[in-house]
């Protein structure tokens, strides 16, 4: 008798922990950096780590999550299958390696998420993209038409038209852009660093984990440098910091959290993690197009 009240017990218990992330979000924006993808040797394609990405993503599917993954790499990618040691500074020689990297990208990740039997396809944006009313209508409607037909949506800046004027040029602002747009509840980061820090902590060894964060006042944004951890990453925690402005404000929780243990995600799932939990603004009166007309100056040429 007393094995069967443990069991029933553990069970209540199990289904408590596997039902509290589902209990909170119902749709889920994943964004996954070009120094979590790749090698830091070697800057090639990491595939064990993109299959437990994938495998991941699948199981958050299967247990009734819409899931959006947004993937950097199509520059670190293309460096790597043309043969650039140098991280390009010239925007046409990162656009060419984007050209060639994103289409690799989106080979693997659909081989893998084939495995799965799971479809995925491929949304790239420019900033116009949002900027533009219409085609960001257009776009939303893409993504809800993916959610509907269980389609995993991977997005990332089309960095091959994108030019100096018109580009996100980070994908953490893009994730939180994603996010605010499909009106997911959850943004997840991965990053190279457990979450954010009081400070750079490859600058500063006494910098402290910060593990939840309420409010987006000046004493948080002031801990994010842009300094990068890698020769592939783009913006360091400043972009995230701003990502986490609109995640939050759009109604979104957004955890910052290492993608080097891709096990982070069931960690995740079962809310046993190490990251920062940015909780999403309570009375928050954010409308995403007022702030693309505050921040994102509009442009009236380019590639949508
Ligand atoms: N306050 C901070 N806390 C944590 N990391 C920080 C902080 N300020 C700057 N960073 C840097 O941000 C880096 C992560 O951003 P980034 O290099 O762009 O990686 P990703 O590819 O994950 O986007 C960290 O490795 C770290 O060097
Ligand atoms: N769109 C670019 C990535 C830009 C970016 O934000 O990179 P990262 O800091 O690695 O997330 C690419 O695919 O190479």
């Amino acid at each position: 008798m007393r094995n069967v009240i443990m069991y029933a017990f553990r069970l209540t218990i199990g289904k408590m922990i596997e039902m509290s992330f589902l209990d909170n979000y119902k749709r889920v924006v994943i964004k996954i950096g070009s120094s979590t993808l790749t090698h830091a040797e070697t800057g090639s394609l990491n595939f064990s780590k993109m299959e437990r990405l994938v495998r991941s993503i699948c199981d958050y599917r299967n247990s009734g999550m819409d899931v959006c993954l947004v993937s950097s790499g199509a520059i670190a990618v293309g460096r790597d299958v043309i043969g650039i040691k140098e991280r390009p500074s010239d925007i046409s020689i990162k656009q060419a390696c984007a050209a060639v990297g994103q289409g690799r990208l989106m080979m693997t990740y659909q081989k893998l998420f084939s495995e799965y039997n799971q479809n995925s396809g491929q949304v790239l944006m420019t900033k116009n993209t949002i900027v533009n009313p219409v085609s960001r209508r257009n776009v939303m409607n893409t993504f809800e038409e993916l959610f509907d037909l269980n389609v995993v949506p991977i997005v990332n800046e089309n960095d091959t038209v994108s030019t100096y004027e018109m580009q996100f040029g980070d994908n953490d602002t893009l994730s939180a852009i994603v996010t605010s747009i499909t009106k997911a509840d959850l943004l997840i980061l991965l990053s190279d660093i457990d979450g954010l820090y009081s400070d750079d902590p490859h600058d500063n060894p006494d910098a402290k984990l910060i593990r939840e964060v309420d409010t987006l006042d000046r004493k948080i944004l002031g801990m994010a440098k842009s300094s990068t951890g890698s020769d592939v990453g783009t913006g360091g925690m400043a972009t995230k910091l701003t990502a986490a402005k609109i995640a939050t404000y759009s109604g979104a929780d957004m955890i910052i959290a290492n993608g080097g243990n891709m096990g982070i995600l069931y960690d995740i799932m079962n809310d046993r993690y190490t990251g920062t939990l940015f909780h999403r603004a309570k009375d928050a009166e954010f409308v995403l197009a007022d702030y693309i007309q505050r921040e994102m100056a509009p442009t009236s040429t380019g590639g949508q």
